[in-house]
């Protein structure tokens, strides 16, 4: 058995005859000379080397876009190394209440697909001035190794990367939890992988199945969803980017919020909430749109409180008391973030079917408005917003699914009442819901409850009744003030005219008389 000192002295002369021969090797050899062997050295050390490593960065691209090959390496990983690696990173997902697992940096695993054998690695790339910081650097640049024989090239090409996507992506649709993202104006562009987007996770209980309106439409909503989700291939087919526009119209509280987290919810999809009001220009505009990610719902509530359709933008800047005491740099900050918005109207067609609009695809986009009437017809035409869904006031049909979700009755003799009542007043569902809303759990107060919301809607009638007649006494009196004014007008015009008409005989007389002309 080598002792550990004989071990030691043997590495140390090895390393010192390595040295002596390299350096006679640059002595005595002309520098044509060591080109050439070095040169052939590596060629013969190629062939000698049989094995093909594969880089996959995080980000690539210009514009810095997260891989979607590394993501999916990650997931198709994460299972793997849960078995082999002895060095893992842990990761909370789904509810926060499964734990994945991925291998840690520098460390490396086997994986074998129909006999042959590959070797993943991952690393890191630390930028040397934060190589000693305590948190991590955004700048830091992550990516995998896989690592196989060159035999097996065509093999891996061909046929091994491709079951690792796609396995990477069925895990990741598994353990997807979805996202609820907003824009951010605080944050900033800096770093290649910082972004504006911040998010949470999304959590919304609306179904369609919780979602009171009628049937006959909830359904054609849910068909049309499905043909786009499935749609790939057909969108091809046809040459059109992979998107499809809704605008939820009507009065506020009908549903429309709701029927956006239904949609993200029926879909699996992540939801974009973009406040249009914060986006600084077109250009700002652009860049949010491109990193959102697939399958996901870009959002612009109340389009028509975020854009002014002349091009300008409401003045929403109000003057911070404490600015004036305010350091230099902080006063910047704050009127740069404080400064209007250029988004204009065409800057936002651009971004729902401009060029940059087709990048990455499955993307819907829904815009909300109380007040359809005042949109511009350039923003909702067919081909932009492809569906318009009106979200209306609370009738039987709707009624029926907040019964059921409310109360748990899908039947009562108060029925009758409450669907002729509905049909005659105009009640939102988020008022009809408040309504059914329990105030306890006593058993007697599906009754109160729906006896309640009788009350409700016959005060509501009440009211719009006598809206009704304040406004029809208001038109009426309006009417008559005019009638007068008219008639009085036309008074002074008949007695202008004969005024005129006097004056003029009495001209005539005088010329007849005396000749003379005034
Ligand atoms: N159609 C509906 N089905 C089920 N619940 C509804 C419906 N409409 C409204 N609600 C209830 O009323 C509340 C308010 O609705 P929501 O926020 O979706 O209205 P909105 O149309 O987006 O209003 P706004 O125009 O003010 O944004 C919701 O939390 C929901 O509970
Ligand atoms: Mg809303």
């Amino acid at each position: 058995m080598m002792m550990k000192g004989d071990m030691w002295s043997n590495l140390g002369s090895t390393m010192a005859a390595i040295m002596f021969m390299y350096a006679m090797f640059r002595q005595y050899f002309p520098p044509q000379l060591q080109d050439y062997i070095f040169r052939y050295s590596k060629k013969l050390s190629n062939l000698m080397y049989p094995y093909i490593h594969v880089t996959f960065d995080e980000f690539t691209g210009e514009r810095m876009k997260r891989s979607e090959a590394f993501s999916a390496i990650q997931n198709y990983l994460s299972g793997k190394s849960s078995a082999f690696a002895k060095r893992l990173k842990a990761d909370v997902v789904k509810d926060s209440q499964s734990l994945v697992l991925s291998m840690d940096y520098d460390e490396e695993i086997t994986d074998e697909f129909k006999g042959v054998k590959v070797w993943w690695a991952a690393r890191r790339n630390i930028p040397k001035a934060q190589q000693f910081s305590i948190y991590p650097s955004s700048d830091e640049k992550r990516y995998y190794i896989l690592k196989f024989h060159k035999r097996d090239r065509e093999f891996i090409t061909g046929t091994y990367l491709i079951h690792v996507l796609k396995q990477g992506k069925a895990i990741a649709a598994d353990n997807r939890q979805r996202k609820l993202y907003s824009n951010n104006p605080g944050q900033s562009w800096s770093g290649y992988r910082s972004t504006k987007w911040s998010h949470v996770v999304f959590e919304h209980p609306a179904t369609f199945d919780t979602l009171a309106m009628d049937a006959k439409k909830k359904e054609e909503i849910k068909k049309d969803l499905i043909k786009f989700s499935k749609g790939k291939e057909y969108y091809a087919k046809i040459g059109k980017a992979w998107k499809r526009g809704y605008l939820l119209y009507g009065p506020p509280g009908t549903g429309k919020s709701t029927m956006i987290a239904a949609m993200a919810n029926f879909l699996n999809y992540d939801v974009y909430d973009l406040e249009l009001t914060t986006v600084k220009n077109n250009i700002e505009l652009r860049r949010l749109l491109i990193e959102t990610s697939n399958k996901s719902i870009i959002v612009i509530e109340d389009i028509d409180c975020s854009l002014d359709l002349t091009g300008q933008r409401e003045k929403k800047k109000k003057k911070d008391e404490n600015e004036e005491e305010m350091d230099p740099i902080s006063k910047k900050a704050k009127e740069e973030e404080q400064k209007d918005s250029e988004v204009t109207l065409s800057g936002l067609l651009n971004f729902i079917d401009g060029l940059w609009s087709a990048c990455g695809g499955e993307r819907i986009i829904v815009f909300t408005t109380n007040y359809v009437e005042k949109l511009d017809p350039a923003l909702i035409r067919r081909g932009r917003m492809d569906k318009h869904i009106e979200m209306s006031y609370c009738r039987f049909e709707a009624f029926k699914v907040l019964a059921k979700n409310y109360l748990d009755i899908e039947l009562h003799p108060l029925f009758g009442e409450i669907s002729s009542l509905l049909e005659e007043t105009d009640m939102t569902p988020a008022d009809v819901a408040e309504n059914l809303m329990l105030k306890s759990d006593d058993d007697e107060e599906d009754e109160t409850c729906l006896k309640n919301l009788i009350e409700a809607l016959k005060d509501a009638k009440e009211e719009a009744r006598k809206k009704a007649e304040e406004e029809a006494r208001l038109k009426a009196e309006k009417e008559e003030k005019e009638k007068e004014q008219a008639e009085k007008e036309e008074k002074e015009k008949e007695q202008s005219v004969r005024e005129d008409v006097k004056e003029d005989a009495t001209a005539a007389k005088e010329v007849k008389e005396n000749g003379v002309i005034h």
